[in-house]
Formats: C-alpha cells, structure tokens, sequence
C-alpha cells in the first residue's frame, strides 16, 4: 500500500525546477487545474450587504461605541465585501435623537427613551433592508441595539434562530440588572418567556417579544449574573461556555448550535448578534467590559465560516467597539482589525486565503 505522503512526494518530485518557474507567471487556477468553487459563486448574483450604522451609546455609560460605525465602515471591510461578492450598501444612518435632559429612567435603568426610539428605527430598516433581499450588518454601537435588530429579523420570518456571541449574556431585566445599563437586557425584552419579569415600561410599547428561549444560543460566555445563570437553567437555554468551547472545540459546539437550531430537518433563518468583548481582550481591547479568556479571532472567523456555508445569515450585529477605550492607538487598530475580519468571515474570508475566480482576495 503506497501511503499517502509517499504518493504526494512521488507528484512533487514530478515537478521540475522549470515547471516551478512558469507556475508563477500562470493564473494558478488553470496550473492546479482546480474547478474552483468560487467561480459558480461569482456566476450567481450574490445578496448586498446593506450596513446599518448605529450611532449609539446610551445603552451603557461609556462614551465612545457611538463612533464605532465610522471605524468599522473601513476600506478592508468594503474592498473585500465587494470581492467577496457581497457588495456593501449603506442602507441607514441612526443616532441618539433625544436630549440628554428628556431621557426618562426607570429606576436605576437609564435612557429609556433614547434606547427605544433608536431599536423601532433600527427594527424597520432590517425588515426593510431583508425584504429588498439584503443581508442586513448592524455596526453598532452597543449591545442594547440587538432589540430592534433582532426584532426586525424576527418579524421578517416565521421563526428564526439566534446565536448569541458574546462573554455576557445580556438577559437581565430592568429589575435584576445591577448597572442599570440596557445594553445588559436585550435578550429579556426580546424572549416571550422573559416578558412576565418585566416591568410596564411605555417608552417600549411598540415592542412585543419576538423569540422562543428554544430558538437562542449563547456562545462564549465566560462572566453571567446570578439571575441570568439561573434563567439559562430554568429555560434550558442552550449554550456554551469557554470552558465549554475549550472542552468541545469550536467545531463541535458549531456542529451542536445548527443541530440545535434545525427544525423539521431544515436549519431556521439566522440571526447572528456577536459583541466583540467574546473576543480575547488580546484581540479586542478597546470594548466597554472585555473579559479575559475569550474566543481567539480565528475561532470567531470559524464560527463566521461556518454559518456562511449554511447559506442561512439574514442578520449580523458587530456591537460595543468602543475607540476611546485604549491604552495606546494600536488598541483600536487590532480591535477593529478583528472586528471587520470577523464581519467578513460571515460572507467567506477564511483565514486560510479566499479565491475568487482563481485571485485570491488580499489579506493585509
Ligand atoms: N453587552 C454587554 N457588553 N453587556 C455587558 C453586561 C454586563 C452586566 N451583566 C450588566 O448587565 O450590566
Ligand atoms: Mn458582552
Ligand atoms: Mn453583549
């Protein structure tokens, strides 16, 4: 039996030197004599990606996730969402309209008004956006912004699942959340099963829960509050830990999300919400509550890849990039270099090179 490496040595020794040498002057397609599978990709009129910017950081006390849009809209995302052959549009402009001295509170909960009035805009432009047939990118902003985006998924289709990647869980209620801060709350005011711990609150009439607790799954979490812990067992929500990715393996935990979210045989429309604080703080230092002993960047991208080739993303959320949490510039630099690479891997960057019709997009 000729063992695999043997045969490979065998068809390299076949290679001489001169043929080495054309190679490069070639398009290397036609030298491997590849099909490529990106060539049926381009022949097919991929969806756009229409970019939601979300001027917003009301949803916690730090400022500075409001210009998270302007950093995340960079020339890398663009170029290679267009080689990717998901050209990106920009589909709306959102930002905090109320001022400062009408916000209204709930208790300790702040900015009530400015966080409800933002997520019913940002809700109708997803639905909007997915009805032309768009795959609408949030580009946040912080976290509390995944109420209108996931909303306006939810209401696009008759069910969707959500994969959750995050460090936090973000399922207090205005009642259980310690800081007050709604962006550590989207997932209560989204959950039917939630919505009996919530108090009256006006400023969200507008809003009806929208997702069985069945439908959710977390993935990265690594720092929970005591009620969150507690509600995630009571609802048997699924979801992995680090200790859990480190125990399974990213691949694995992917495997079990889409298992998880296949109903009657077919995996549901995909709403994927990621908070760049899942990453390691190595990776995404400038983010309002970083948390050590994340996901790696390209376990992130592995998870983009992933949902990518299902073909069933009709949302992403990119939220809580923050810039002016930096101990040095070189801060923002690798936070919203991971951020824009995570975003592409959801439309097929791999860390490995991605070809497209035989070139291979550019990696920096
Ligand atoms: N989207 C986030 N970064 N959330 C952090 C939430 C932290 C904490 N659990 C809270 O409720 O305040
Ligand atoms: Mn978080
Ligand atoms: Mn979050």
């Amino acid at each position: 039996m000729i063992s695999s490496s043997r045969l490979l040595f065998s068809r390299f020794t076949t290679i001489n030197s001169t043929n080495l040498i054309t190679v490069r002057h070639v398009k290397f397609s036609t030298i491997l004599n590849l099909k490529l599978q990106s060539n049926k990709m381009s022949q097919k009129a991929q969806k756009k990606v229409a970019l939601i910017h979300a001027k917003f950081s009301r949803g916690q006390g730090k400022p500075g996730t409001e210009l998270g849009p302007n950093y995340l809209k960079n020339k890398f995302l663009v170029s290679n969402l267009e080689n990717l052959n998901h050209p990106a549009v920009d589909y709306a402009d959102l930002e905090e309209d109320v001022p400062a001295h009408e916000e209204v509170h709930y208790n300790h909960n702040r900015n009530l008004l400015s966080t409800s009035r933002i997520n019913q805009k940002l809700s109708k432009a997803v639905q909007n956006a997915i009805s032309e047939g768009h795959v609408p990118v949030l580009l946040g902003g912080d976290h509390s912004l995944a109420i209108g985006s996931v909303h306006g998924t939810a209401n696009a289709f008759s069910q969707i699942g959500l994969i959750w990647v995050d460090a936090h869980a973000d399922m207090n209620t205005p009642l259980t959340s310690s800081s007050g801060n709604l962006h550590g709350q989207p997932l209560s005011f989204l959950l039917y099963e939630l919505d009996k711990y919530l108090p009256k609150l006006e400023q969200f009439d507008w809003l009806r829960p929208c997702l069985s607790a069945r439908n959710l799954v977390y993935i990265g979490l690594r720092d929970l509050d005591p009620e969150e812990t507690i509600l995630i067992e009571k609802y048997k929500i699924k979801a992995f830990s680090m200790s859990d990715v480190h125990r399974l393996g990213i691949h694995q935990v992917m495997k079990e999300t889409f298992e998880h979210l296949t109903v009657n045989g077919e995996l549901l429309p995909l709403h994927v919400s990621v908070d760049i604080d899942s990453l390691d703080p190595w990776y995404a230092p400038a983010t309002g509550t970083p948390v050590l002993g994340g996901l790696s960047l390209p376990e992130l991208m592995f998870i983009g890849n992933r949902v990518h080739e299902t073909g069933k993303l009709r949302t992403l959320d990119l939220v809580e990039v923050n810039p002016l949490l930096k101990t040095s510039d070189s801060d923002v630099d690798k936070t919203v270099f991971s951020a824009s690479r995570a975003i592409l891997s959801f439309f097929g960057y791999k860390t490995l090179g991605t070809l497209i019709d035989g070139h291979q997009v550019p990696r920096p």
